[in-house]
C-alpha cells in the first residue's frame, strides 16, 4: 500500500507543504522537532484537519487507489478505515473498558473484522481490565486500551500521534514492548509520529524526517542510522539497532539475546521479561555507540562479557571531536562504535580490518 499526501498549508508563521507519496507497510515515524509539522500532517492525513489545497489517497497494492480527499470530495476520519491515538488517551469516560473496544469494532463490517476482541486484549495485555470502569485506568492501561480500541476499527491505516509522550519513563518502557509487538504481529501499517529518537530506533521501519514544514528525506531505519549526521543522532549520539531473539537466563543471572551467529548478554529487566516480548521472534536491541568500545584481539581478563569479532566498514568524523567507526558483525548486522581520535590513532583502525567490538552489559539495557 502508498499513501499519496500533497498539501500547502500556511498559519501566521507556519508553512506545511508537502508533497509525498509514502509506501504504506510496517511502522513509519514522522520524525523532527516540535513544530516542524508532524501532528498537522497526521491531521490532514486523518481528516481531523480538512486543509484546502490537499490531497490525500490510498493505494492499495492492487494499483486500486482511494481518494479521502482532493478538490471535488472530503472523506470524514470516521469513514476512511482509520483507527488513531493520540497523546492522551480519548477514552469514553461513561462506558467500560470492553465497551470502549467494541465501539469501533460493532461499527466495522464482519467481512473487515480480521482482528477479534480476544486477539486485541491479547495482543495487549489488557484481558484483567475489560470490567473495569474508564475511570480505574492508570494512564499507562488506559493508553493500551485506547490502541486495542484502534486496532479493533480492523483499520486500513493505524496513526499513532506521540502516543507514549504523556507517560512517565518507567510506564513508556511497560508499553514499548505492547507497541512493538502491535507493530510487529499486525498486518496493519502503522504511522509514528514523534520526536523521541528512541521510539523510532525501537519501532519504525522507515524514518520521515521533517523540518519547518518539509518534508526532508525518507529512508528506511537502516539507512537512517548510517548517516552521522543523521537528525536520529543529534541529542543523543549515535545509536545502532541489533535484530535478535531473547533466550533464557543463564546460571549467573544474565539473559541471551542474538541468533545462531551473535550472542549477547544482558541484565534481564521488567522489559526484556516482558511476556509481550517473549512472545516475538525477533526484538531489537538498541546499543549506544558511546557503550561499544574496540578492542584489537579479544580481551581475556576484563569485566566486559559481551566481545564479539567484527569488521571495519567505514570511519567517521562527525563534528565534536569524536571518531564513530561502522563496523558489521559475523551475521552482517552493523554495530557502531564512538571512540576517540587518540584511540583511532593508537590501534590504527583502517577500513577492512578486523577487530573485537567489546559491548558493556548495562548498554543493552535501555
Ligand atoms: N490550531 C492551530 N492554529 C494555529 N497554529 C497552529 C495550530 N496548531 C499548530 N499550530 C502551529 O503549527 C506549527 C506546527 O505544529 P504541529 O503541532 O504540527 O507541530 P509538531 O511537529 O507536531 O510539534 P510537537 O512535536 O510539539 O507536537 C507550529 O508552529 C504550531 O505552533
Amino acid at each position: 500500500m502508498k499513501l499519496h499526501v500533497h498539501t500547502h498549508l500556511t498559519r501566521a508563521n507556519f508553512t506545511l507543504a508537502v508533497d509525498c507519496t509514502l509506501p504504506l507497510s510496517g511502522v513509519t515515524a514522522l520524525f523532527g522537532r516540535s513544530g516542524c509539522g508532524k501532528t498537522t500532517l497526521l491531521r490532514i492525513i486523518s481528516g481531523l484537519d480538512p486543509a484546502a489545497n490537499s490531497r490525500v489517497a490510498i493505494e492499495q497494492t492492487s494499483g486500486d487507489i482511494t481518494v479521502w480527499q482532493d478538490s471535488r470530495q472530503f472523506v470524514p476520519l470516521h469513514r476512511r478505515r482509520i483507527g488513531m491515538v493520540f497523546q492522551e488517551p480519548s477514552l469514553l469516560p461513561h462506558l467500560s473498558v470492553r465497551e470502549n473496544l467494541l465501539f469501533g469494532f460493532r461499527r466495522t463490517p464482519e467481512a473487515e473484522r480480521h482482528v477479534t476482541f480476544d486477539d486485541a486484549v491479547n495482543l495487549l495485555g489488557i484481558t484483567e481490565l475489560v470490567d473495569r470502569p474508564v475511570h480505574a485506568l492508570s494512564g499507562g492501561q488506559a493508553q493500551r486500551v485506547s490502541l486495542g480500541r484502534a486496532l479493533l476499527r480492523n483499520p486500513q491505516l493505524l496513526l499513532l500521534d506521540e502516543p507514549l509522550s504523556a507517560l512517565d519513563t518507567q510506564t513508556k518502557r511497560e508499553i514499548m514492548p505492547f507497541l512493538s509487538r502491535l507493530a510487529n504481529d499486525v498486518d496493519i501499517p502503522i504511522i509514528l509520529v514523534t520526536h523521541a529518537a528512541e521510539e523510532v530506533e525501537q519501532l519504525a521501519d522507515r524514518v520521515v524526517f521533517m523540518h519547518q514544514g518539509d518534508i526532508e528525506r525518507i529512508e528506511s531505519l537502516a539507512d537512517a542510522i548510517l548517516r552521522p549526521d543523521s537528525p536520529l543522532f543529534i541529542d543523543r549520539g549515535a545509536a545502532s539497532v541489533l535484530y535478535g531473539e531473547l533466550g533464557a537466563v543463564n546460571a549467573h543471572g544474565l539473559q541471551s539475546f542474538g541468533n545462531r551467529d551473535i550472542q549477547l548478554w544482558l541484565q534481564p529487566t521488567g522489559v526484556t521479561q516482558s511476556p509481550a516480548l517473549q512472545k516475538q521472534q525477533k526484538t531489537r536491541l538498541r546499543i549506544m555507540a558511546r557503550d561499544v568500545s574496540l578492542a584489537l584481539n579479544p580481551i581475556p581478563d576484563v569485566s566486559i562479557q559481551n566481545q564479539l569479532p567484527a569488521t571495519i566498514d567505514r570511519i567517521d568524523s562527525p563534528e565534536g571531536g569524536r571518531v564513530v567507526v561502522v563496523c558489521h558483525l559475523q551475521d552482517g548486522q552493523v554495530i557502531l562504535a564512538e571512540i576517540s581520535p587518540w584511540a583511532k590513532a593508537q590501534l590504527n583502525l583502517h577500513v577492512g580490518q578486523s577487530i573485537v567490538v567489546l559491548v558493556k552489559a548495562v548498554a543493552l539495557l535501555n
